[in-house]
């Protein structure tokens, strides 16, 4: 496999995470996972920004998103079983790493869409990276791209939500 391709492979790897990680800019909204509750600290557990629409809808997402990529490049997954685990782990994880990231937040005292440099870009994609690794993972460059691009990925994709008005924040 080519110096390239196995970027390109990579990219399409993580796809599903990714789209996880987007959708609840989209779908999200309605009650949210801590249910308005507090912590010991009296802040909110994880706050309104981490919803259940948000949630399922985002692992829905990244979900159907491996299926149709089975259908692509069904040799890279093998069977469809597979695409669709490794599918929903990703996106699983993705949405996991994302709340677990918004409760550190709350506990440092960080209001709703404060930005947390490291942890808003990489704590998805490494908690995305860690529930797939049983069912099908990548060599350790491809895992090091991915951690080295993530961010300006996710820096511009929050760059273009705010400026189509899907987002109140760039970050
Ligand atoms: C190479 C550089 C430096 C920049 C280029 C990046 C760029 C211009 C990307 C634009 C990509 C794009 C079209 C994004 C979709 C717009 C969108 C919904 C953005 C929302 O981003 C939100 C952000 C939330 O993060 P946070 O919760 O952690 O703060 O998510 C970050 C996004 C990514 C890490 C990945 C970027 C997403 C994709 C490549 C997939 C696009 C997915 C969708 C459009 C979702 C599909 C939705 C449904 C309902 C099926
Ligand atoms: N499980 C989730 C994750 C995100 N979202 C929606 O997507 C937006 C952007 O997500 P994110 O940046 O992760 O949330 P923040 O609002 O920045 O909150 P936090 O400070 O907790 O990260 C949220 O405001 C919310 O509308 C959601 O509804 N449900
Ligand atoms: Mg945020």
């Amino acid at each position: 496999m080519g110096f390239v391709s196995s970027l390109l492979w990579a990219f399409w790897y993580i796809l599903p995470a990714y789209v996880a990680n987007a959708s609840p800019v989209l779908v999200g909204g309605g009650r949210p996972i801590d249910g308005g509750r507090h912590w010991r600290d009296g802040r909110r557990v994880f706050g309104d920004g981490k919803t259940w629409r948000g949630f399922i809808g985002g692992v829905s997402a990244g979900t159907l998103v491996g299926v149709i990529q089975y259908f692509i490049t069904p040799g890279f997954y093998g069977t469809l079983k597979t695409a669709l685990m490794l599918a929903f782990l990703l996106s699983f994880g993705a949405l996991l790493g994302d709340l677990v990231g918004s409760f550190f937040k709350r506990r440092a005292n960080l209001p709703r869409g404060a930005p947390a440099i490291g942890l808003d870009q990489l704590g998805f994609l490494i908690s995305a990276l860690a529930l797939a690794y049983p069912v099908k993972t990548l060599d350790s460059g491809q895992i090091i791209f991915l951690l080295v691009v993530s961010p300006f990925i996710h820096w511009g994709a929050n760059y273009f939500a705010y400026r189509m008005g899907w987002k109140s924040v760039p970050w």
